[in-house]
């Protein structure tokens, strides 16, 4: 089961405690022969990692919850000696009514307090106290950033297509997006000289009062060029001086599915506003609502937020939605998927949020799968513009991508012999579960590469630490699961490898995206075992032929026994658009930059893709 996956089944009090117990530690139960039950040792399956054990490890990672999933999330820090004796009458009642089990009627009166209280643990759940540390104030360290890469003026070549009517001429300077003064410095201090593709063409749009679907690959400046225009309008309007209240009310909400990301995307967004009269707040999962709240009371014009987090302080009144002028979705994709449809329906749906005729949506992804395009029609107007630069859904180019074919019971050596050949390279081991994730991650630890884990079930201190520590290169490996696979911009990482591949190939073209980033030079690794990754075959060919990268013989084969249709693309030069509403034969409405021979030949991949 993927991390997503688990997030979202977590939020029963059953998954919840399964999943706390397969990571923390085996719990023994046994029953008297009156029917009592008696607590055994808590023993640890395995060694702790470098930081604190993942013993008080919520299953919940809040990332996609909604606000009952918030609420209800299982074990977080605080009352712990009262979880063990809720948990206690929990699971005695569970397994009683399981197995018919007589429980001794002083045992069961002394187990109804228990299991109220545990009726309201499940539901209102312990308060989460973690309160992050304050981002820097010291101007050295919110410009700090990596530099661009050799490939950066590439970026020039890759063909680019604007569908949709009337579309605003790309900028090909800064200077030609008349940001105002304070964001021209700001932009500057950030080390940026010259927009990168999607940029040139998402910021006219955005500044024109377009709704955009952006899709370029990753690591290309997709958020500056939706928070560039979106800041430069809020202060030539003069936004509102952030000022106290109980209820703000934010002119731009950003939303991304993982705390990470929209953590990076608000720091990003303090970035380019330092020194301005706006101000950008961040809410998300994990973290103390109280915290959040106070914090939200002191202004906010550009609220950031994962989706759980933004519905509750909706909900509660900390937030209004009638002077939202801007609606943001990064990883529009993955915010439009089964897992958070329902939540941005919410949120387009709540008391006071402008129709989608009375605000500006924007859509940003590497990836759009057509059906997540049909579904986005819905949040945008009828004249939304479709960026594409390069290939829809493509991999980034910069990142040279190798397959080993591996069985299972041979990863774990090939990973060992593949660190040892690469030395102290910054590495990114994406791994399919939690436990997984845990399990490598001590591993590496005691074969000395200093090693730590980011995934669901960890705390969102553990998790930031974690980050942090991989940042800081005093843990040189982060082994993550599909939390770790979209937005993530870390500066140096050489190196992907996918010790279990996913089984999604969007989700491939996300993780290895976390190198080659910015116009650098990157690699990927994937262990591809025939056994369980065959289905994935021929995608993996279509992504490495349109990379115009080398396909490994024996994938090839693979992708040509008994899955799907045989043939894959050879590869390609050019730039073919994929928007949805041109259609087979070239579209709904007419745009210069492509041959509709060509959009019909990428829309015959895109299928083969899904
Ligand atoms: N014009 C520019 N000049 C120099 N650096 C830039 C420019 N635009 C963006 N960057 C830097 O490039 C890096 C990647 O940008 P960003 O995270 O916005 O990529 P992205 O397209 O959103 O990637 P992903 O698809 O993985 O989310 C960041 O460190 C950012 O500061």
């Amino acid at each position: 089961m993927d991390e997503w996956e688990e997030q979202e089944t977590a939020t029963s009090g059953t998954c919840a405690l399964t999943s706390h117990t397969s990571n923390a530690g085996m719990f023994h139960f046994r029953f008297s022969d009156r029917g009592e039950f008696q607590r055994g040792e808590c023993r640890k399956t395995m060694e702790p990692l470098q930081e604190a054990s993942c013993a008080e490890d919520s299953a919940n990672d809040g990332d996609s919850q909604n606000n009952t999933a918030e609420r209800s999330s299982f074990s977080r820090r605080g009352g712990r000696g009262g979880g063990v004796c809720v948990w206690g009458g929990y699971i005695l009642l569970v397994i009683s009514v399981e197995f018919k089990l007589p429980v001794h009627r002083s045992a069961a009166c002394q187990l109804y307090l228990p299991l109220c209280a545990a009726f309201l643990f499940l539901t209102a759940g312990p308060r989460v106290t973690y309160v992050p540390p304050p981002p820097s104030e010291d101007e050295e360290s919110i410009f700090s950033h990596y530099e661009s890469g050799v490939n950066f003026d590439k970026y020039d070549e890759i063909l680019v297509d604007v569908s949709g009517t009337n579309p605003p001429p790309a900028i090909m300077t800064f200077d030609e997006a008349a940001l105002c003064e304070s964001l021209k410095r700001n932009v500057s201090k950030s080390g940026y000289v010259k927009p990168t593709p999607v940029q040139k063409h998402g910021i006219p749009i955005v500044s024109a009062g377009r709704d955009l679907m952006a899709c370029a690959q990753t690591g290309s400046g997709k958020t500056a060029a939706f928070l560039l225009p979106i800041l430069q309008q809020l202060m030539a309007d003069g936004a509102a001086a952030s000022c106290f209240s109980e209820t703000q009310e934010p002119e731009a909400i950003i939303v991304a599915p993982t705390r990470e990301l929209i953590n990076q995307i608000y720091l990003e967004a303090r970035k380019f506003a330092y020194g301005t009269c706006v101000r950008p707040v961040v809410v998300y999962g994990g973290v103390s609502t109280g915290h959040q709240i106070r914090d939200l009371s002191r202004g906010c014009n550009v609220l950031c937020g994962t989706p759980g987090r933004l519905l509750d302080m909706i909900g509660r009144g900390k937030v209004g939605l009638t002077k939202v002028r801007y609606l943001v979705l990064d990883e529009a994709d993955r915010m439009l998927d089964m897992g958070f449809e329902p939540d941005m329906r919410r949120l387009v749906g709540s008391p006071g949020m402008p129709s989608k005729e009375n605000r500006q949506t924007l859509m940003f992804s590497a990836t759009f799968p057509e059906d997540i395009q049909r579904l986005a029609a819905d949040f945008l107007k009828t004249d939304y513009l479709f960026l594409a630069v390069g290939i829809v859904g493509g991999a980034c180019s910069d990142v040279e991508q190798t397959f080993v074919q591996v069985t299972k019971f041979a990863k774990r050596d090939q990973l060992l012999d593949l660190l040892k050949s690469t030395g102290s390279a910054r590495t990114m081991v994406f791994v399919e579960t939690k436990r997984q994730a845990d399990f490598i991650a001590v591993i590496l630890c005691q074969e000395k590469f200093p090693t730590t884990s980011i995934h669901g079930d960890r705390e969102q201190w553990q998790r930031e630490q974690a980050l942090g520590d991989f940042r800081s290169g005093k843990c040189p490996v982060l082994v993550a699961t599909s939390v770790g696979a979209r937005g993530l911009d870390i500066p140096d990482v050489q190196l992907v490898v996918n010790f279990d591949l996913p089984n999604n190939i969007d989700e491939y073209v996300h993780r290895i995206g976390r190198t080659g980033r910015c116009g650098n030079t990157g690699r990927a690794v994937s262990f591809y075992d025939p056994e369980a990754n065959s289905e994935l075959a021929q995608s993996l060919v279509t992504i490495l032929s349109k990379a115009q990268q080398e396909v490994p013989s024996w994938l090839e084969a693979a992708a040509f026994s008994g899955h799907g249709p045989s043939g894959f693309n050879p590869p390609r030069k050019h730039f073919a658009s994929t928007d949805l509403r041109k259609g087979p034969q070239g579209g709904l409405f007419q745009d210069s930059s492509v041959t509709s021979q060509l959009a019909a030949q990428t829309a015959a991949d895109d299928e083969e893709w899904e």
